[in-house]
C-alpha cells in the first residue's frame, strides 16, 4: 500500500467535492417520492447491498412511508481497490424469502453495473416477482461502454473518476462522509 492509500487524512485533501450534502438529500428525497408512486401497494421486500449501501438505505428508508419488509445481501468485487475483479464474490446471497415478491434494491453506485446485474439475476433466477432497483448514483463512463443493467431510479450522477463518501469508500475510508467526492484523475 502506498501513503495515499493507508493515509484517509490525505485522500480526502486530495479529493474534490462532487456533490454537497444538501444535494444528496434532496436526491433521497426527491427518489423518495418516485419509489413510494412505484411501490406503495406492493409490499416490498427491501434488500440493501452492504456495505455500500448502508447510507443511502438509512437516509432512504424513514422516507418510504408504506409498509415494507428488509433485508440484505453482500457482495463484492472492488475489495478496497479502485478497480473490480470480473468475478463478485458473494458474502450474503439472496435466499427463498425473495420468490413471488417485488424486491427493491438500494445500492449506492451503479458503476459497471455488474454487481446490480447479478444480484437482480439471482432474486429472478429465485422467483422473485419483479426487481427494482435504485442507487444513490450512477457514474457516466466512455460513451460506448454499455452496461448489463439499467436502474430504476437513479438519484445522482457522477462523472467517470472514483468517487467516496455516502457510503462509498475510498482505499476503505470514508464511507461516513455525508457528501461524495472524486479521487483525482
Ligand atoms: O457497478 P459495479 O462496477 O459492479 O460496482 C458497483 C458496486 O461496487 C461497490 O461494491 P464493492 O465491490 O466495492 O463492495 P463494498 O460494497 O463492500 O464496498 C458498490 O457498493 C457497488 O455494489
Ligand atoms: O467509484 C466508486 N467508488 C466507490 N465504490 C465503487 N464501486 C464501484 N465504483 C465505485
Amino acid at each position: 500500500m502506498t501513503a495515499l492509500h493507508s493515509n484517509p487524512a490525505i485522500i480526502l485533501q486530495q479529493a474534490s467535492l462532487v456533490h454537497d450534502e444538501a444535494t444528496v438529500s434532496q436526491a433521497v428525497s426527491r427518489l423518495a417520492q418516485g419509489i413510494t408512486e412505484m411501490l406503495n401497494d406492493e409490499k416490498p421486500l427491501v434488500l440493501c447491498v452492504m456495505g455500500g449501501g448502508v447510507v443511502f438505505t438509512g437516509q432512504l428508508l424513514p422516507q418510504l412511508l408504506f409498509p415494507l419488509e428488509f433485508g440484505y445481501v453482500q457482495a463484492s468485487r472492488y475489495h478496497n481497490r479502485t478497480h473490480g475483479d470480473e468475478q463478485l464474490v458473494w458474502k450474503v446471497k439472496p435466499g427463498e424469502e425473495v420468490r413471488d415478491r417485488t424486491i427493491l434494491v438500494l445500492d449506492d453506485i451503479l458503476d459497471e453495473g455488474v454487481t446490480l446485474a447479478e444480484i437482480k439475476a439471482q432474486c429472478l433466477a429465485l422467483g422473485a416477482k419483479r426487481v427494482v432497483v435504485a442507487v444513490l448514483v450512477e457514474k457516466l463512463l466512455d460513451p460506448g461502454k454499455l452496461k448489463p443493467i439499467k436502474a430504476d431510479f437513479v438519484g445522482l450522477q457522477v462523472p467517470n473518476q472514483y468517487v467516496f463518501g455516502c457510503g462509498m469508500d475510498a482505499y476503505g475510508w470514508w464511507r461516513n462522509l455525508p457528501a461524495i467526492y472524486a479521487l483525482p484523475g
